[in-house]
């Protein structure tokens, strides 16, 4: 990474602006999954331990600039120090007269959490404002969040212009396995496309037929696709205006060499319900009033089959309605093969990464994502706005 990171600065008696990504899931104000909170450990304890004043910053879901309750971020600040094992003061604002007093009293070593920065409409329009007041408070900004690191936000860009300005080790982590697979991939190469849409793929199919040997594809997407090689696809998931992009991409997947499978079998139902009744088709039987929910037995083997044989697999999208046990056979087999794998696996966050925690699989996968939107934008061979507002290694 040609960024510089925490390790190239020194931080003892410094205040330093650390953006995290604490977007955890809440349920009734208590923390269903705190990986995010967990994979920034390492840099928080850190700056800790060489004496830095930390002042943790983040998001916490889609406030719109304004106050809400139930996004304040306390239960976080009362995790976070649960992990660390030392106290965590929680400040009730982000910016102010009142947190920099608050700043002001720190002593090395200790460790403040910001108010959701979402609450102060300046963030997500990128204030220089916000900005400016944020950086009042610090020495030296640290970027560790990884998972807003595509957005260009006041906390997440705009605050690096008024301070130096370094990645943090997760966001160091992050980048360096997700480049260098993509930059120098290690080789067969194969990336596995599931999700809902089309639409939200194009960019990473697009830059990936340029890079993979091998392009499954499961998932709703896939049955766009089925279309376009003009098979039934009764009622599944179909975006019309997207066939001949669809087209597009299996004649340039030929002229390049890469081979893109689609199903071969598919699990159909007549009703989107978790206790539907479930039957295997040939891909070229899907009944007219029926739609596809999941990958079938055969195509399960040969996905995990090419899976088996591959020193670099990139996995983002689940390739069935997971969600219902029923129809989550497929994404699990998938699950089990990329574990399974002796070379390298990327899961690319989201619901990819909720299956394989799903499938109690997340530690034998090599590196799973704490971004999904970011990661994706990383695939489709995007700059992320909050990496490129670091300063460069010299
Ligand atoms: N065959 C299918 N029909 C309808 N929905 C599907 C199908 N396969 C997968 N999905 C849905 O796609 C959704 C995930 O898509 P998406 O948000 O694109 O994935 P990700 O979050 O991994 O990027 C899941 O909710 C899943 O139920
Ligand atoms: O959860 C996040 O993204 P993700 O669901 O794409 O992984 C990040 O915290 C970014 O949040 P945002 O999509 O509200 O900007």
């Amino acid at each position: 990474m040609n960024k510089r990171s925490i390790r190239d600065v020194d931080v003892r008696g410094k205040r330093v602006f650390c953006r995290v990504d604490f977007n955890v899931p809440l349920e009734d104000g208590r923390i269903t999954d705190d990986n995010r909170i967990r994979a920034a450990l390492p840099t928080i304890r850190d700056l800790s331990q060489r004496g830095a004043k930390v002042i943790l910053a983040s998001h916490l879901g889609r406030p719109k600039g304004e106050v809400v309750e139930e996004l304040r971020l306390a239960p976080v600040s009362r995790r976070l120090s649960e992990l660390l094992g030392q106290p965590v003061a929680q400040a009730s604002e982000a910016v102010g007269e009142a947190v920099e007093e608050q700043v002001a009293r720190l002593k090395e070593g200790e460790v403040l959490l910001l108010e959701n920065v979402r609450f102060y409409p300046g963030e997500e329009k990128n204030d220089p404002d916000l900005s400016q007041s944020f950086a009042r408070l610090a020495d030296l900004y640290v970027n560790d969040a990884f998972g807003a690191a595509h957005r260009a936000h006041a906390s997440t860009a705009g605050i690096a212009q008024h301070l130096p300005a370094v990645a943090g080790f997760l966001m160091e982590q992050e980048l360096s396995t997700l480049g260098r697979a993509l930059e120098n991939p290690e080789r067969p190469f194969t990336a596995i496309i599931g999700g809902a849409k089309v639409k939200d793929k194009i960019g990473v199919i697009e830059n990936l037929l340029e890079k993979v040997d091998h392009l499954l594809i499961g998932g709703g997407l896939s049955y766009t696709f089925l279309k376009a090689k003009g098979l039934e696809i009764g009622q599944s998931l179909l975006e019309p205006d997207k066939i001949d992009l669809a087209r597009e991409f299996m004649n340039q997947a030929e002229a390049k060499g890469v081979n893109l499978l689609l199903p071969e079998d598919i699990v159909v139902t007549d009703e989107f319900s978790p206790d539907a009744r479930a039957e295997t088709v040939a891909v070229d039987a899907i009944p007219k009033d029926m739609q596809g929910m999941d990958i079938g037995p055969k195509t399960r083997e040969r996905f995990a089959q090419i899976i088996a044989d591959s020193r670099l697999v990139i996995w983002n999208g689940p390739l069935g309605v997971f969600e219902f046990d029923r129809f989550a056979e497929g994404t699990f087999a998938i699950a089990q093969a990329v574990a399974d794998s002796d070379g390298l696996s990327i899961i690319g966050g989201g619901d990819s990464a909720a299956a394989i925690a799903k499938a109690g699989l997340s530690e034998r996968v090599g590196h799973i994502s704490t971004g999904g939107g970011a990661s994706l934008e990383l695939m489709e061979g995007k700059t992320l706005p909050g990496v490129a507002a670091l300063n460069d290694k010299d």
